[in-house]
């Protein structure tokens, strides 16, 4: 192992050698840690039954799911737990993180739908990402899981939540949402239409078990209270080794939503009709106005919509809120997430 890695993961990826060459060593506990590339490790154990990536830094001012990650190398490499699936640990996008910014140039969790045109640095770190997890899930047969770790920019009604992508594969998602409920998170939120993102790469071309999360709010690095996402860490180091999850808390509830719909920006004349700094979950009773653009009015359908990620500083083209509404899941059947086994009827505008 090349020495910059013993000094930290996240160390090598913000300050990597001018040259650098992948390596490997095998642990005393027989696990196998391989640098495949700056801000990716692969860990290897005798055995395995599952094949999870966690990923990080895809948002470079997200720092959170950034100590997470350079933490659970570290606990690796000193042996503090075994694990017993094959993971590939990421941290990806070094500048934005020396940046502090979501992006340099374009936003890298929008390039997973394909391989990209080389314009820019994001391109290059999308199409080696998805051969660096192309790579990983075909190695094996094992189940495939993808945690693809973010903090919210704004605050939140609900303080930690998945988001579910929605693909074309048949994968029932409800280990995820145990998963979810174990980590004590707040909620979760299927989607109902493709997205481009690392987390729907995953579930569409792998059939992984896969979501982005929302750790809290952004914050400088090492300036996140990191107690706060234990109860997660806690959830993840049991499932990479193979042991029953944490239960999950009796004092809070957990809230299901999905997605009713996506407002995209179409062009500069885009505003949004409520506050820049509305927290994620704000709920619009129905009739209200919740964005207009060149005389297009969006108003909260019957029932009401809450909205999630409203940016209307989004380029043109993208995602500038996602609409939700509460559903309950049965889940005494299997639960799908795509636009053919849709989860239950939905009200649309
Ligand atoms: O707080 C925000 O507005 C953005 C936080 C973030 O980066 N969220 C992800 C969600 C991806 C998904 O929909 O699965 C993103 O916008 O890329
Ligand atoms: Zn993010």
């Amino acid at each position: 192992m090349d020495s910059q890695l013993s000094g930290g993961f996240l160390k090598h990826t913000l300050f990597p050698p001018k040259i650098f060459t992948p390596n490997s060593i095998t642990l005393s506990n027989g696990v196998i840690v391989s640098h495949n590339a700056i801000g990716v490790v692969e860990i290897t154990p005798p055995e395995s039954d599952k094949a999870i990536v966690i990923s990080s830094g895809i948002h470079g001012d997200e720092t959170a799911p950034i100590e997470l990650v350079d933490d659970l190398v570290s606990s690796i490499l000193d042996e503090a737990f075994q694990p017993t699936s094959r993971l590939l640990l990421i941290i990806a996008h070094p500048d934005a993180i020396h940046a502090h910014t979501r992006f340099i140039e374009e936003n890298l969790n929008r390039l997973f739908a394909d391989t990209n045109p080389l314009r820019n640095k994001e391109c290059e770190l999308a199409n080696n990402l998805q051969e660096q997890v192309q790579v990983f899930f075909k190695k094996g047969t094992e189940e495939p899981w993808h945690f693809d770790l973010h903090s919210a920019i704004r605050a939140s009604e609900h303080y930690m939540f998945g988001v579910v992508p929605a693909s074309t594969q048949a994968t029932d998602i409800r280990p995820l949402v145990s998963f979810l409920k174990a980590s004590h998170m707040d909620a979760v939120m299927l989607s109902r239409t493709p997205s481009s993102t690392f987390s729907w790469y995953s579930a569409e071309k792998f059939g992984a078990l896969a979501a982005t999360f929302e750790m809290g709010r952004v914050a400088r690095l090492y300036e996140n209270n990191m107690e706060e996402f234990k109860p997660l860490r806690d959830a993840l180091v049991a499932l990479l080794c193979g042991e029953t999850l944490p239960a999950p808390p009796t004092e809070k509830g957990f809230s299901n939503y999905k997605v009713t719909r996506t407002i995209t920006k179409t062009s500069d004349a885009f505003n949004l009709a409520f506050s820049d700094d509305a927290a994620n979950f704000t709920y619009f009773a129905e009739g209200e106005q919740l964005a207009e653009e060149n005389g297009t009015v969006y108003s909260a359908i019957a029932g009401g919509e809450a909205v999630v990620f409203p940016n209307s500083k989004v380029a043109i083209g993208q995602r500038a809120a996602l609409l939700v509404q509460p559903f309950e899941p049965n889940l005494s059947e299997p639960l799908y997430v795509n636009v053919e086994r849709d989860p239950g009827p939905v009200a649309f505008s």
